[in-house]
């Protein structure tokens, strides 16, 4: 059996008027001609309430009872004035709102010819929570895409691609700096004197304190198992020696938890300072030749690159 026309479009009302979707039509001059109550729900209203405002009226109202659209602006003129902007300038628009309860609806917004507007508007609140959740998996998995797991500072590719972008803007702003590269001393017997455990202590205790002592703007990564490396930006010769210095001291002198036992760990440290127009693997080789003296010298020391003919 199927519906006359009239008796379909009687049905469609009554449908409207139950269903959870709000729908509001708006006169070609901006004033509610009517509403169903889910529609006047979103403003925690009664439809009979809301009919004859102009948009601009329920918006006002929305806003100073706090009920309805999360308006995010200090003044709803503010707001009203952007929004007037952009409105019935297509004859079809959708867009999100959020709403001062939490619940997010997609709005659409049809314009007749006559000027006249259909407004309807979907919960969509599960969908935004859901993409919400995923948005943060997404944050936590690019974060752990660029921690070391166990020091939580950065790791070798996130030090790498850190390095590179600020080497080439200070080789912009020609300014020097300076490749740090850090060797735990005799690491492999903290390992087997006190366990593995102890040496994953030693290593998060040594990671914590060289962040310590360095500027917020200098770049410090965890390069391999017990390898530091630290980009000191916009650093001159003395400098580098005096953070060298420091650090090396630091680790020396102080002894570091490590579970029951407290450790003394020295360093060894190569330093290569930007010549020119220097680029990482270029850095990296003359630290890494430096850290190989370093160690060669008898280790807890730094040393710094120099080419043969310095
Ligand atoms: N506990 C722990 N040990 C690590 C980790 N990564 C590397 N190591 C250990 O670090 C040690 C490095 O040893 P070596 O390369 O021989 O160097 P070393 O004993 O520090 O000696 P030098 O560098 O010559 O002073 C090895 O025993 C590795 O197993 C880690 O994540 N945790």
């Amino acid at each position: 059996m199927s519906l006359s026309q009239h008796k379909f479009q009687q049905k469609l009302l009554e449908f409207i008027e139950v269903c959870n979707d709000g729908y509001a039509i708006l006169s070609a001059d901006d004033k509610m001609l009517g509403c169903n109550q889910a529609f006047a729900g979103i403003f925690y209203q009664d439809q009979r309430k809301i009919q004859g405002l102009s948009f601009e009226q329920l918006m006002r109202l929305s806003f100073s009872e706090g009920k309805g659209i999360r308006f995010e602006i200090e003044t709803i003129d503010e707001w009203l004035a952007q929004v007037q902007q952009k409105r019935r300038q297509n004859p079809f628009q959708l867009f999100e709102v959020n709403l001062t309860d939490d619940r997010w609806f997609l709005m659409s917004e049809q314009i007749l010819p006559t000027g006249e507007m259909l407004i309807q508007a979907k919960e969509i609140t599960k969908q935004k929570v859901l993409e919400h959740q995923l948005h943060s998996k997404v944050l936590t998995l690019s974060e752990l895409a660029l921690t070391d797991e166990l020091t939580k500072v950065a790791n070798r590719r996130c030090f790498v691609d850190s390095v590179e972008a600020e080497l080439a803007r200070c080789q912009r702003v020609d300014k020097p700096a300076a490749l740090l590269l850090l060797d735990l001393d005799f690491f492999k017997s903290v390992n087997d004197s006190y366990g593995h455990q102890a040496g994953d202590e030693v290593l998060k205790a040594t990671a914590n304190r060289i962040k310590k002592a360095l500027r917020e703007y200098d770049i410090f990564g965890r390069i391999g198992g017990e390898e530091f490396a630290v980009f000191l930006t916009e650093t001159d010769l003395a400098t580098a020696l005096h953070v060298a210095e420091r650090i090396r001291g630091m680790l020396a002198d102080f002894p570091v938890k490590a579970g029951r036992v407290e450790l003394c760990v020295t360093t060894s440290i190569g330093i290569a300072l930007t010549q020119g127009e220097s680029n990482f693997e270029e850095l990296y080789l003359q630290a890494d030749s430096a850290l190989y003296m370093a160690k060669r010298n008898g280790r807890n020391r730094a040393e710094l690159f120099r080419l043969l003919d310095e």
